[in-house]
């Protein structure tokens, strides 16, 4: 070995070394964007398999599309995908769950933004002025970290037309104005379409059927076109489904009574206190259902449960 150019090895490796070991140091203080690291999915699938009730689609759909996505360093577009059901029956849940195995602060990282219809856009009149603000809002974060994260909530209460805006950063470009958004992730949650699948889930349970028989096929093309031809979606004759950029339509399934137990047993747990069966039963009974004949899914969900649990 010539001396000279082991020593010069050497450097560089360390010089290499010391610089790794100077990034992972650096991310433990401050939140790094790691656009490159793939998703853990066995600890996404546990997480929703423990935490998220009677969802076996969203579960299902959600992997999937995160697994697909997360691992492919060659995605043509970002990932797009809208979250359509009843109220409380786990769509800003998921979207938490989702968040946290991105990031690990979750909703509070940097890296992910949830914006909220009527909180940010409550103005009919400012339709220009909000589309101006979310295309500069989104290029910004975007050009910070790639692979960002944006939760639009309430989708159903934002004016037609607002979300078009953002339609060029979905598409397949692969920059727009030296920009690549193919690493973000854009998720869309409202109630529009709540009734669609309500129906269907009822069709099932009406003909004698298991609820987990239900296929995404049976729900996604209802969904979509449902969804464009309804005025009070966000997404009403919207570019986004007409050019077919959003990934995937995911249903929620209307909750059952014993969905709402496994709710109350899961707040009793995640605040120290034992399970007791009887308030469980009593949480449970407090809720109301609906048809009004059959009475077999909750009109709010899981939603008031932590509250309703106060006073027991
Ligand atoms: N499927 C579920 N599995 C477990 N917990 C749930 C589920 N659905 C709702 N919850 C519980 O109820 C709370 C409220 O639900 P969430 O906010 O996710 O409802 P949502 O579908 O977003 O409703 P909305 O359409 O009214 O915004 C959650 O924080 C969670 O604790």
């Amino acid at each position: 070995f010539e001396p000279v150019s082991v020593g010069i090895a050497i450097g560089a490796v360390s010089a290499l070394t010391g610089y790794l070991s100077y990034t992972d140091f650096y991310c433990r203080f401050t939140e790094c964007c790691h656009e490159e690291r793939p998703l853990n999915t066995s600890a996404l699938k546990l997480d929703l398999e423990e935490k998220l009730f009677g969802q076996h689609l969203a579960t299902e759909v959600i992997l999937k599309a995160l697994t697909g996505f997360r691992n492919n360093k060659n995605s043509k577009k970002p990932l797009t995908l809208s979250l359509h059901g009843w109220a409380g029956t786990g769509k800003n849940f998921i979207s938490q769950i989702v968040a946290e195995n991105l990031y690990p602060k979750g909703l509070k990282s940097n890296f992910v933004h949830l914006f909220v219809s009527t909180l940010h856009f409550p103005h009919e009149q400012k339709i220009n002025v909000y589309q101006d603000q979310l295309q500069k809002w989104i290029r910004g974060n975007v050009s910070a970290c790639g692979s960002s994260v944006f939760i639009f909530d309430e989708m159903d209460k934002l004016h037609p037309g607002i979300i078009d805006a953002i339609k060029p950063f979905l598409d397949y470009y692969e920059q727009v104005d030296g920009i690549s958004y193919r690493r973000a992730i854009f998720i869309f949650l409202s109630n529009a379409g709540g009734d669609l699948i309500t129906k269907t889930a009822l069709d099932f349970w009406r003909a004698g059927r298991k609820r987990e028989e239900i296929q995404l096929k049976d729900l996604e093309p209802v969904l979509s076109v449902g969804v464009f031809n309804n005025k009070h979606s966000g997404l009403w004759h919207s570019g986004l489904i007409d050019k077919n950029l959003i990934d995937y339509f995911i249903p929620f399934l209307p909750l059952e009574y014993k969905h709402v137990k496994m709710c109350v047993r899961a707040e009793m747990r995640a605040r120290g206190a034992a399970v007791d069966e009887d308030v469980v039963t009593s949480v449970a009974d407090e809720m109301t259902f609906f048809p009004k004949d059959e009475k077999i899914y909750s009109d709010k969900g899981c939603k008031t449960v932590q509250s309703r649990l106060d006073f027991h």
